[in-house]
């Protein structure tokens, strides 16, 4: 066994910020350093900043050395790293060709609209694990290719390589183009959508899907605890130190939880909000809603995950913060949201990028029910912490039905986990205790772990049983279910009446971020019968609300043609889709109701007009 003086260091490149952590045998952190970076929008992200890393690594081990270690001791480094954020440079120079594209980014949502058409779409869920939608790293890839020159033109020569942020980081931190270290652990490639879960490797049904398959250079898929395959750091404070460990962050937070077991689940709140569930080394393909993914593969079988990914969390509240001044910092919405007793009526549906899991709504935009003139900052501070929590609760319905088991307790973390609120809010919501451990720094702590099991540092999962185990926070449940039942229900419904927004040309909005060349056009929904002269606004929701009235017709005895073509379409299917939202058998009934007034309305219209032509 190793000394205990001996270290491991860990490289978190969140969303938001780059840290670097020095942690000891016992898992703790002894050194650390953070330094925050901002976005640009409505344009592309910048690419990961490998001078933060370096200033970051310099600082902290300058901390630890003034504590009296040597640099020396750290034996091995781990990365984790926000995931399908997408990076392309050209693989001879090694220079990058354009900024990253975040995960958060809905750029592509034409594109996915379009594949979404294409033959073979609905088979790709089962192959990788991922629904097809604007999150995943392949359709910004493609969005690149069709509207960024110098990326086309890589493509053409051949010279184009991809990369999620891991594989770009260990690149850059081996000196790029001589080492040429040119891999991705299976957590993050299995967030791309061009890797097979269960072989792990590049799936060519998937490639040619997306029509890549040998135009571009993809990096080696490798397991995320591995002594040689990630290289060394070849310079600065921590120059020669080898790379050890790489994970996805929410993997790196599950094996910092340490939920090494099937059953065992986290919920990590950073700028999104994730929640891992432990199946075991079998993926289990949701068909509710959720991702299947690699957990973690520490060499043997990989062990896999059903994950709810939740866009917005943290970045709800620094919406609060920098854009409507709410606050001066985070940590102040917890103040603000305790101001008020309730959320006074409010539902903010924060559907910035969409909604994803388990929704998966690419149309949905941000938007806040409920405001009356007695509305308050609190209440709205209270709603978007809210949120997170109510779209928690979803996924975890959605993963009870996936998985036929209930969870006892979920196990939280992140930067939104210190707002002791939300954290109550959520026990009461999901009706189970909320555990919240003493060092939060899970992520960074699971790239340390996946480093230090290939380094000897620790040499099985039962040496980290101590770590991080005592001092944490239990939030029990006070609310009775159906009180939280009621509340969950008026988010459903708020859910449903965002869609669509995107899609409507009387908002007069202009798109956040998307395709400026204007070649791309709204995809044909199939499923709609022609209907003269009617422009049709927003396929998905009418398709949506269209397959509704299909499941009916036969109580109904209506024709869903007919109403299409005898009454304003998107109308009907707005009006319809906005009060109709949770189809459950009362609601069936209602709609069966609904549609028998409009089949009345109709004939009645015929007849006046018969009448009227009559005279
Ligand atoms: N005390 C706090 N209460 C509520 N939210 C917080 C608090 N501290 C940080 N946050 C939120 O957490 C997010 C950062 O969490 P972090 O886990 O560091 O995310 P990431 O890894 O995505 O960068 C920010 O969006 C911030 O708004
Ligand atoms: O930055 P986070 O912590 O919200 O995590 C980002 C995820 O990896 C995106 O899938």
């Amino acid at each position: 066994m190793q000394p205990s003086n001996t270290f491991v260091g860990s490289i978190d490149q969140g969303t938001t910020s780059t840290r670097f952590l020095i942690f000891n045998r016992e898992g703790e952190p002894v050194a650390s350093h953070q330094v925050e970076f901002s976005q640009i929008y409505p344009n592309p992200g910048q690419v990961p900043d490998q001078s933060n890393i370096e200033t970051c690594i310099e600082e902290a081990v300058r901390k630890f050395e003034a504590q009296g270690h040597t640099r020396t001791s750290i034996q091995s480094i781990g990365i984790t790293n926000q995931r399908e954020t997408t990076i392309v440079w050209d693989h001879e120079t090694g220079e990058p060709l354009y900024n990253a594209i975040v995960w958060t980014d809905t750029r592509s949502q034409r594109i996915v609209a379009e594949l979404k058409q294409k033959p073979g779409a609905a088979q790709l869920q089962t192959l990788c694990g991922l629904p097809l939608s604007t999150y995943s790293s392949a359709t910004k890839l493609l969005w690149m290719l069709a509207n960024v020159p110098r990326v086309k033109n890589a493509f053409d020569r051949g010279t184009l390589a991809f990369g999620t942020v891991d594989a770009w980081l260990v690149y850059r931190l081996n000196g790029g183009v001589p080492a040429n270290v040119f891999v991705s652990d299976s957590t993050n490639a299995s967030r791309t959508m061009f890797v097979n879960l269960e072989t792990l490797q590049y799936d060519e049904t998937l490639l040619d899907f997306f029509g890549i398959r040998g135009k571009v250079h993809l990096p080696r898929i490798v397991p995320s605890s591995d002594a040689t395959a990630y290289g060394v750091v070849a310079s600065g404070a921590l120059a020669q130190v080898p790379i050890m460990g790489c994970l996805g962050d929410q993997s790196a937070a599950l094996v910092g939880q340490k939920g090494f077991s099937p059953g065992m689940a986290k919920n990590t709140y950073g700028t999104g909000c994730f929640l891992l569930y432990n199946v075991g080394d079998k993926p289990v393909f949701s068909t509710h809603g959720l991702l299947a993914t690699v957990a973690y593969h520490f060499g043997g079988k990989p062990i896999y995950a059903l994950e709810g990914s939740i866009a917005v969390a943290g970045s709800g509240i620094k919406f609060l913060q920098n854009n409507l001044n709410f606050f001066q910092e985070s940590k102040e919405v917890n103040g603000l949201a305790c101001s008020v007793e309730d959320n006074g009526g409010c539902v903010f549906v924060t559907a910035f990028s969409g909604l994803f899991a388990p929704y998966w709504i690419d149309d949905a935009k941000g938007t806040i029910f409920g405001i009356t003139q007695y509305t308050q900052k609190g209440h709205i501070a209270r709603a978007t912490l809210e949120a997170t929590c109510f779209q928690t609760k979803a996924i975890l319905d959605a993963m009870e039905k996936d998985s036929g088991h209930t969870l006892s307790e979920l196990a939280v973390d992140g930067g939104m986990s210190n707002s002791d609120l939300a954290m109550q809010t959520q026990a009461d919501l999901i009706s189970i205790p909320v555990y919240r451990p003493k060092m939060r720094e899970t992520t960074a702590l699971g790239a340390a772990i996946a480093a230090g099991l290939a380094v000897g540092l620790w040499h099985n999962f039962a040496e980290l049983r101590d770590i991080n185990r005592f001092g944490g926070v239990v939030f029990e449940p006070h609310v009775l279910r159906q009180e939280s039942a009621a509340k969950f229900r008026q988010w459903e419904k708020a859910v449903q009446m965002s869609r669509g927004w995107l899609g409507s040309k009387s908002a007069g909005q202009k798109e956040a971020v998307g395709p400026k060349d204007g070649k791309s056009a709204p995809a044909k929904n199939p499923d709609l019968p022609p209907s003269k002269g009617t422009q049709i606004p927003d396929t998905s929701l009418i398709s949506d609300v269209v397959k509704r009235i299909t499941a009916v017709k036969e109580r109904a005895r209506v024709s869903v043609k007919e109403i299409e073509v005898t009454h304003p379409p998107v109308q009907t299917a707005l009006a319809l889709g906005s009060v109709f939202c949770d189809l459950d058998d009362a609601d069936e009934e209602d709609l069966f109701l609904e549609l028998r007034k409009v089949e009345i309305l109709q004939r009645l219209r015929r007849l006046r007009k018969r009448q009227s032509d009559s005279y």
